[in-house]
């Protein structure tokens, strides 16, 4: 079976890195003719987690996004969410007829709608085709090879079953699910909540109210999920409060990173430029907000971080009305 990885920042690296542990061919997309040039030069991706050496001889790595997918039987998603319609331009083939999995970790932009979803609607990829690959995993402690757990889920247990064992190795263990939006969701939601976290930590508060925040934050995620995809399902899984728990507290979090700058008072544009990395959570962020509100579901923390972003609100003033919130 060929695998393809369609992304050229930190998480696709990864990706690319897992994989080639256990395969002998790992097709990739990258729309950096320069950054195509070096891996195949240096066995190195020059902008992102370049300390990774990669098995070049095991990497079919090109800018031609029809040859990288038409060679593949699967094909992984590693865009960040704000420049997926743009990756996606170039494609002329039919993809529906490929399996797909996201690892995406955002919502699509003028769509409204998480990733599988999105290739549902717009590229016809029949629900059964369509999988995601998430869990508390940052590309940084892959590049280390330190243990992570990823948590595949699809609605087919035998494609969810084939990628998660060409995904494993000494250092990736996989878990399995059929909860395929809630896992989803839950992705999207928790970069958010350590966007509010990075805020709290940037203004001052400490470990003693991150751990109260926190806490909120798993039950708004539940509320939230549950109204829009209602399932049976233990919230206290990896791949809700375990990606929760990494992001919010991590020192890779790119979230946590971006409302830590924002809490010490940095513009969104200054944020935007000194993280010169995606944090999905500024999108999200928006988006999010449109479906909690048609769905009529009430979220404090992740309407407290919406107002801060996008209604130009004092962090301060915000993060303080919040605390009267929680419990
Ligand atoms: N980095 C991580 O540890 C993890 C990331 N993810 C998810 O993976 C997705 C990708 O994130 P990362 O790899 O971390 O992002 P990144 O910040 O490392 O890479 C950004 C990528 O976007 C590309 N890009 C930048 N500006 C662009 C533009 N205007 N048009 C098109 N492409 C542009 C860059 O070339 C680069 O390939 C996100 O949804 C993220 O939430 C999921 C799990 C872990
Ligand atoms: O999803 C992630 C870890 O599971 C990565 O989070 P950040 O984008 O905040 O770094």
């Amino acid at each position: 079976m060929k695998i393809a990885v369609i992304g050229g920042g930190s998480w696709a690296t990864a990706i690319v890195k897992i994989l080639t542990e256990n395969n002998d061919y790992v097709g990739w997309w990258m729309r950096n003719e320069e950054a195509v040039d070096h891996i195949k030069k240096f066995h190195h991706n020059p902008h992102y987690l370049s300390s990774v050496e990669l098995m070049t001889e095991k990497i079919d790595v090109s800018t031609n996004l029809d040859h990288v997918i038409s060679e593949a039987d699967y094909v992984i998603f590693a865009v960040p969410s704000a420049f997926l319609k743009n990756a996606l331009e170039s494609l002329t083939i039919d993809l529906s007829t490929k399996t797909v999995f996201s690892a995406i970790k955002g919502i699509v932009p003028d769509e409204n709608v998480i990733v599988g979803e999105f290739f549902h609607q717009k590229y016809n990829v029949p629900m059964e085709n369509i999988g995601v690959i998430t869990g508390p995993c940052h590309a940084e402690e892959v590049a280390l090879e330190r243990l992570s757990y990823l948590t595949i889920a699809g609605l087919d247990d035998e494609k969810v079953d084939t990628l998660a064992r060409h995904m494993e190795s000494d250092f990736i263990k996989t878990k399995k699910t059929d909860d395929i939006i809630g896992t989803e969701y839950a992705a999207v939601l928790k970069n958010i909540y350590a966007l509010a976290a990075g805020i709290c930590h940037g203004l001052g508060y400490g470990d003693n109210f991150q751990a109260v925040l926190v806490s909120n934050a798993i039950r708004e995620m539940k509320k939230f999920i549950k109204a829009v995809y209602p399932l049976k399902r233990d919230i206290n899984e990896s791949a809700y409060l375990g990606d929760l728990l990494v992001t919010a507290y991590s020192q890779f979090s790119r979230n946590r990173m971006f409302g830590n700058m924002i809490g010490k008072g940095y513009t969104i544009r200054s944020a935007k430029l000194e993280l010169n990395m995606v944090a999905e959570g500024y999108y999200a962020a928006a988006l999010i907000h449109e479906v909690a509100k048609a769905k009529g579901v009430k979220m404090p923390i992740a309407h407290a971080v919406y107002k801060i972003l996008y209604k130009d609100k004092n962090p301060k003033k915000t993060m303080s009305k919040l605390t009267d919130k929680l419990n």
